[in-house]
């Protein structure tokens, strides 16, 4: 059956946030990023979220927010933060819903992309710091160790590390074909 909900997965920095919007314009569609709709429920970012609430409190608005608003819509790309697909049955519940696609990059290139950016505080100092390079990338590399089997449970990967944003959005549109109403 051909379904109206893409979803893009994928590491922090693998590009869901900038593709998404770009291929909802080209398809037509709607857009949403799950984190900013986060923020707007919550008033405040992901990054005060997590230093005042903790991890768990944010998963579990995440999770409320895939069931509650996210599942239902109907020619939408959404984009999902990089731990979604990983919490409870969000998984299942995503693909029950919609076509799921992995942007993949190696952790090399991640690391170039997020280096400096401040607002992922998983990826921060206990004290609120960016880490240095080396500590950076052996939490990339650990976390993706525990995060990949979910990723490449999506319906198709789409691999960024040698493409632009337009190529990028242009292989998606072609393996999307055929596939979606
Ligand atoms: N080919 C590419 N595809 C996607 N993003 C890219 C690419 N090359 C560089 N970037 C940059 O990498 C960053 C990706 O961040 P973002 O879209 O917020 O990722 P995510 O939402 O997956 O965490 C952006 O700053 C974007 O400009
Ligand atoms: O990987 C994660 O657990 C997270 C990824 C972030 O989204 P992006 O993947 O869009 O950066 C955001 O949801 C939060 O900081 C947690
Ligand atoms: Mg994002």
């Amino acid at each position: 059956m051909k379904k109206s909900l893409v979803f893009l997965t994928g590491f922090m920095g693998s590009g869901k946030s900038t593709i998404g919007p770009l291929l909802a314009k080209q398809l037509g569609y709607g857009f949403l990023d799950v984190d900013e709709l986060i923020e707007s429920v919550e008033g405040k970012s992901i990054v005060d979220i997590f230093r005042e609430r903790g991890e768990i409190y944010f998963r579990n608005i995440e999770r409320k927010i895939l069931i509650e608003t996210v599942l239902s819509l109907s020619k939408f790309v959404v984009s999902l933060g990089g731990g979604t697909v990983t919490f409870a049955d969000n998984l299942y519940l995503v693909k029950g819903s919609g076509i799921l696609i992995y942007l993949k990059a190696s952790p090399e290139v991640l690391l170039q992309r997020i280096k400096y950016k401040t607002d992922r505080p998983l990826l921060l100092d206990p004290a609120g710091n960016v880490l240095p390079e080396n500590l950076l990338l052996e939490r990339i590399l650990s976390l993706l160790k525990i995060r990949e089997p979910f990723y490449l449970q999506a319906d198709f990967l789409v691999s960024t590390d040698d493409k632009d944003v337009d190529e990028t959005v242009n292989e998606i549109l072609k393996k999307l074909e055929n596939k979606i109403a």
